[in-house]
């Protein structure tokens, strides 16, 4: 379970970008968090992994407190949160089968891990999730030789190599063509439910979030102003959370699979 209270985050002397934000995540549930640009979507993902430091608040992981963590506890700890990337964040020259053992960096020694010596059961768990996902037979490939899509599949068993205790996914569709991303996003929703693991994906898309999540939580001015199933997400939420901005109204009613057409927010960084 995933436990946030009062969690503020200030960059410098700026006004707080999360303002004590709470958000509890049960079970394996999938939570879209939505927002207009600059909300704050992606700074509390990093606050939950520590890429970011919180300025103040309390988030728990299964009963463990993360904020203040250092050194070895914070290593430890963060093994247990797998991270999904929009821009897969691979490394381009190393094989497939190479990007996806860099999860088992926070388990393995130095020595095993500069001389690539993985335990064989790290080898064969990394075959069973790559069959999963569909990507075994790249194995060898380097990871640029493969589409968006595939190198997406990477980047999620990777993570999960970690056997991680959540999975925060920042954007994961925003740099895939419309079909795949909603490959995708089936994907992180059968895993989830597989792996008895909460997902948080932050996600421009609301006509997806609302297909393939079961929880919306948006944020704006890193303030949370939603907190409910699909259903709920109305043309009212929408405006409260997008505000003035030219939000993309048409995005709620639109179909997975139809057209790409977007409203500012969308259009702005599904395509980045
Ligand atoms: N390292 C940083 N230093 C200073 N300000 C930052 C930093 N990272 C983010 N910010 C600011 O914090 C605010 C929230 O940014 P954040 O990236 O969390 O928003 P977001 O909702 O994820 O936006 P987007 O959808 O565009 O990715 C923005 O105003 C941004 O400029």
């Amino acid at each position: 379970m995933l436990e946030i209270s009062k969690l503020v985050k200030r960059y410098g002397n700026d006004e707080p970008v999360l303002q004590e934000l709470d958000l509890v995540v049960e079970g394996s549930s999938v939570v879209a968090i939505v927002g207009a640009s600059g909300a704050g979507k992606s700074t509390m993902l990093r606050c939950i992994n520590r890429l970011v430091e919180p300025t103040s608040g309390s988030i728990r992981l299964n009963g463990n407190e993360l904020v203040k963590l250092k050194g070895a506890a914070l290593r430890r700890a963060r093994r247990k949160i797998g991270m999904v990337f929009q821009g897969f964040n691979l490394i381009d020259r190393l094989s497939v089968m190479e990007n996806v053992l860099a999860g088992r960096l926070g388990y393995v020694s130095l020595y095993q891990a500069i001389t690539r010596r993985y335990p064989r059961e790290d080898i064969e768990r990394a075959f069973t999730l790559m069959e999963r996902v569909g990507i075994a037979q790249y194995a060898n490939k380097r990871a640029d030789e493969l589409s968006g899509g595939e190198r997406q599949r990477v980047g999620v068993v990777r993570a999960l190599m970690q056997e991680p205790e959540i999975l925060l996914a920042d954007e994961p569709t925003a740099s895939l063509d419309p079909r795949t991303s909603e490959q995708i996003m089936i994907l992180l929703q059968s895993l989830a439910s597989e792996l008895s693991l909460p997902v948080l994906i932050n996600i421009h898309n609301v006509a997806q979030a609302k297909t393939y999540t079961e929880r919306i939580v948006g944020l704006r001015h890193g303030k949370m102003i939603f907190d409910g199933v699909p259903d709920d997400f109305n043309k009212e939420a929408l405006d409260a959370i997008y505000g003035g901005i030219e939000a993309p109204d048409e995005e709620i009613t639109r179909q997975p699979g139809s057209s790409p057409k977007q409203g500012k927010q969308g259009a702005a960084h599904d395509q980045i």
